[in-house]
C-alpha cells in the first residue's frame, strides 16, 4: 500500500511518519507539504536523519493516484473541506485528522469553527473515525474523519454511562487537560515556554470547537443528550490528555458495578484499558502509545460518578488512530503497526 500524508511538516504528519514505519503494509510514503516543497524532511525534523530523508512535495491531486492510494490530510481547519472530494475522485481513501467533517450540520460547523463548511456532498461521505463506536462503519468507507483528540478520550470515558442510560443527562461536567503539542508546532503566545512553563491555563471556556462534537455523538447514542459542558485547559507537558467527567447517577450504583460494565464493555478492545478498583490512569501511562486507559468511581455521598480517561493526543487523538482506521477501512488486523509500549517513565 501506497501512502501520502498532507501537512507532513506538522507534528500530526511527523507522528503519522514515526507509526507507519513500524507498519509492515506499507510499501511508499509520499510526503506532502504546502510551503516546503523541495526541503528534505530531516532538515525540518532532524531526528528522521538517515531513517526518513525524503524530499517533500507538492500535492498535485491530478496525479496524485499515480503516486499513492491513500492520504492522510494532517492540515488544519479548512484545507479538507477544500480537496477531499477531488481525493475521493481521484480513486484515493482519505483519512482527515482536522476538525473540518466532523459535524454532520453545516451551519454548527460554521458557528463554532467561524469558516464556511464542507460541501454536503463530502459531510455525507466521511464517517466518523471514533474506531470503538463504528467500526462497522469505517470498513466501508472511503472517507473517515477521525475525532478530536478531546472527544476520543471524552467520548470513550462516557460511552457505557450514555449508551445504557445511566446518568442524569443533563449533568455531563467534563473537565479536559492537554499538553501543549495539541496546539501543533507553530509557536503562539499560547504556548511558548515562558508562557506555558509553570503555569496552568484553562482557555476557550464554553467556545471550545470540540463541544458541539461530543454534543453530536453523544446524541446519536442517547437523543436525551443534548449539551454538556466541556472545559479545555494547558498543562506544561508536551504529549497527553486527561479528560475527568463528572455526573449524576440516575439511580444508586456502586464502584463495582460500574466497573464491571466498563469491563465487560471494553472487553474486546485492544486500545482500551479499564483500571482496576481503586486505581486511575494518569498520561504519563498511555506516553507514545495507542492506548486509551479509564477509571471510573462512584461517590456515594453526592450520588456522583467520576471517569478518568487519558491518551496520547498525538497518537490515539491523531495518528495512532487514524492508522487504526486505516487499518479497518483495509481488512488488515485492526492493531497492525501500532503494538507499541507506553514510554516510561
Ligand atoms: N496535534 C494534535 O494533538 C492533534 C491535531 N489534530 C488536528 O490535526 C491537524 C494537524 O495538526 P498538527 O499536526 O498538530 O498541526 P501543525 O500546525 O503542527 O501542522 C499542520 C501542517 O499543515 C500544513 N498546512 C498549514 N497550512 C496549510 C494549508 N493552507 N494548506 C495545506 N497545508 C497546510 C503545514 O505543513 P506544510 O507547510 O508542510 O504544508 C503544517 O505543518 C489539525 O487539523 C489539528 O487540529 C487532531 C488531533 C490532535
Ligand atoms: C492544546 C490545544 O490547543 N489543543 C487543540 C486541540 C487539537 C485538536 O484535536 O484539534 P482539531 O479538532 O482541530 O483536530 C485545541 O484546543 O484547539
Amino acid at each position: 500500500m501506497r501512502v501520502g500524508i498532507v501537512g507532513a511538516t506538522g507534528y500530526g504528519g511527523a507522528e503519522l511518519l514515526r507509526l507507519l514505519n513500524l507498519h509492515p503494509h506499507i510499501k511508499d510514503i509520499v510526503l506532502y507539504s504546502s510551503s516546503k516543497e523541495g526541503m528534505n524532511i530531516h532538515e525540518s525534523y532532524p531526528h528522521l536523519a538517515s531513517i526518513y530523508e525524503q524530499e517533500l512535495r507538492t500535492l498535485d491531486i491530478g496525479n496524485v493516484k499515480n503516486e499513492v492510494d491513500v492520504i492522510f490530510l494532517a492540515t488544519p481547519p479548512g484545507v479538507s473541506a477544500g480537496v477531499s472530494e477531488q481525493l475521493i475522485g481521484a480513486g484515493c481513501q482519505v483519512v482527515d485528522l482536522s476538525g473540518d467533517l466532523r459535524l454532520t450540520d453545516p451551519t454548527v460547523y460554521t458557528k463554532w469553527y467561524k469558516r464556511e463548511a464542507a460541501s454536503e456532498s463530502v459531510l455525507t461521505q466521511a464517517v466518523y473515525g471514533l474506531t470503538e463506536w463504528n467500526r462497522e462503519k469505517i470498513r466501508s468507507a472511503k472517507l473517515v474523519a477521525n475525532p478530536g483528540c478531546y472527544p476520543t478520550a471524552t467520548l470513550l470515558g462516557l460511552a457505557p454511562l450514555v449508551k445504557k442510560q445511566l446518568i442524569d443527562v443533563d449533568s455531563i461536567i467534563i473537565d479536559a487537560k492537554s499538553g501543549t503539542s495539541g496546539a501543533g508546532r507553530s509557536a503562539s503566545m499560547m504556548t511558548h515556554y515562558s508562557e506555558m512553563n509553570e503555569n496552568f491555563k484553562i482557555y476557550q471556556i464554553n467556545q471550545h470547537k470540540h463541544v458541539p462534537e461530543i454534543e453530536q455523538i453523544l446524541n446519536g447514542w442517547n437523543n436525551n443528550v443534548t449539551t454538556v459542558t466541556f472545559q479545555p485547559h494547558l498543562v506544561p507537558m508536551v504529549r497527553g490528555i486527561m479528560s475527568t467527567m463528572y455526573m449524576k447517577a440516575s439511580k444508586k450504583t456502586s464502584e463495582q458495578e460500574l466497573r464491571a460494565l466498563y469491563q465487560q464493555v471494553y472487553a474486546d478492545e485492544p486500545f482500551v484499558r479499564i483500571r482496576p478498583m481503586g486505581q486511575f490512569p494518569s498520561t504519563k501511562e498511555v506516553y507514545g502509545s495507542n492506548y486509551c486507559d479509564i477509571g471510573i468511581t462512584y461517590d456515594e455521598r453526592t450520588e456522583r460518578i467520576t471517569v478518568v480517561s487519558v491518551i496520547d493526543n498525538v497518537v490515539k487523538g491523531a495518528a495512532g488512530q487514524a492508522i487504526q482506521n486505516f487499518n479497518v477501512m483495509n481488512g488488515y488486523e485492526e492493531g497492525t503497526g501500532l503494538a507499541i509500549v507506553p514510554m516510561y517513565p
